[in-house]
């Protein structure tokens, strides 16, 4: 998986803002702003292709709890969309807020939603190590889906079962048999598109984000177990409930969303 081989452990708590940024042209999350996006009709359709058995285990890295998939093959893959090249999928993680007021990281005409999902891939035609990938331009693809409270998604009740057992900071327990897929808004062929990076340290510009326009729907129960978790692993003595774990929005600077829909 992508992201077990590197504790980040030297990370200063990453809501404080670090001072150096890679570049800082094209920085994420940031506001969505319809008008301002431009519809390019050669957007193609995504095409993903996720198999259920690479899917390993479930993290809590201290940031967010990530879904970490076996990306040694090319078994759960993305392509299509803005992609030029073939990603492959290496996990995914959520971001939420302390009530269902806010905690997405990106927004649309200034919306917040109280979560977003993140499918995490990297460019395996161009790169052999998410590693690699994760400072190169092209490196990555993220794919951001909006969570709202209605009805209960079944598909993420399964992962939300397993969440106790991540609770603390540096647990890990074995997760199998997902298909992420299932977390995806049934329309895929709209959502915007742009240059951006990482929200986490190393902030590196290397993400191509393709944001669904569609959110999905998960109840209010399901978003209370995200918040049960904590970023302090078990020794720590005072404990801090893992929520508003998201960046704050950057300045758009010299980019263009563009739209895959009119
Ligand atoms: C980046 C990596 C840890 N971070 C991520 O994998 C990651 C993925 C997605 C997002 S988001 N929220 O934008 O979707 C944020 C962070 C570790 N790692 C790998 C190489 C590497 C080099 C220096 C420091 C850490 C390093
Ligand atoms: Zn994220």
């Amino acid at each position: 998986a992508c992201s077990s081989r590197f504790v980040l452990s030297q990370m200063h708590p990453m809501w404080q803002e670090p001072l150096e940024v890679p570049g800082g042209d094209r920085q994420s999350p940031i506001d969505i702003s319809i008008r301002k996006s431009v519809f390019d009709p050669n957007l193609k359709p995504l095409v993903t292709r996720y198999d259920p058995r690479t899917c390993q285990q479930i993290w809590n890295n201290g940031y967010s709890f990530l879904v970490e998939y076996d990306d040694r093959t090319d078994k759960s893959t993305l392509h299509g969309g803005p992609l030029e090249d073939q990603f492959r999928l290496c996990q995914f993680h959520f971001h939420w807020g302390e009530n269902n007021n806010w905690g997405s990281e990106h927004t649309v005409d200034r919306h917040l939603y109280p979560a977003e999902l993140h499918l995490v891939h990297w460019n395996s035609d161009k790169y052999s190590l998410f590693e690699e990938a994760v400072m190169e331009d092209n490196g990555l693809a993220v794919i951001g889906v909006f969570m709202k409270v209605g009805r209960r998604h079944e598909g993420l009740q399964k992962l939300v079962d397993a969440l106790p057992a991540v609770r603390h900071k540096d647990s890990v327990v074995e997760f199998t048999k997902f298909d992420p897929s299932c977390l995806l808004p049934q329309n895929t062929n709209e959502y915007w598109t742009y240059a951006g990076s990482l929200t986490t340290p190393p902030l590196t510009e290397a993400v191509t984000w393709i944001i669904m326009k569609q959110p999905i729907e998960v109840s209010h129960d399901q978003l209370a177990v995200f918040r049960s978790l904590l970023f302090t692993s078990a020794e720590e003595e005072v404990q801090k409930s893992m929520v508003n774990n998201f960046r704050v929005q950057q300045s758009l600077k010299d980019r263009t969303i563009r739209s895959s829909f009119n």
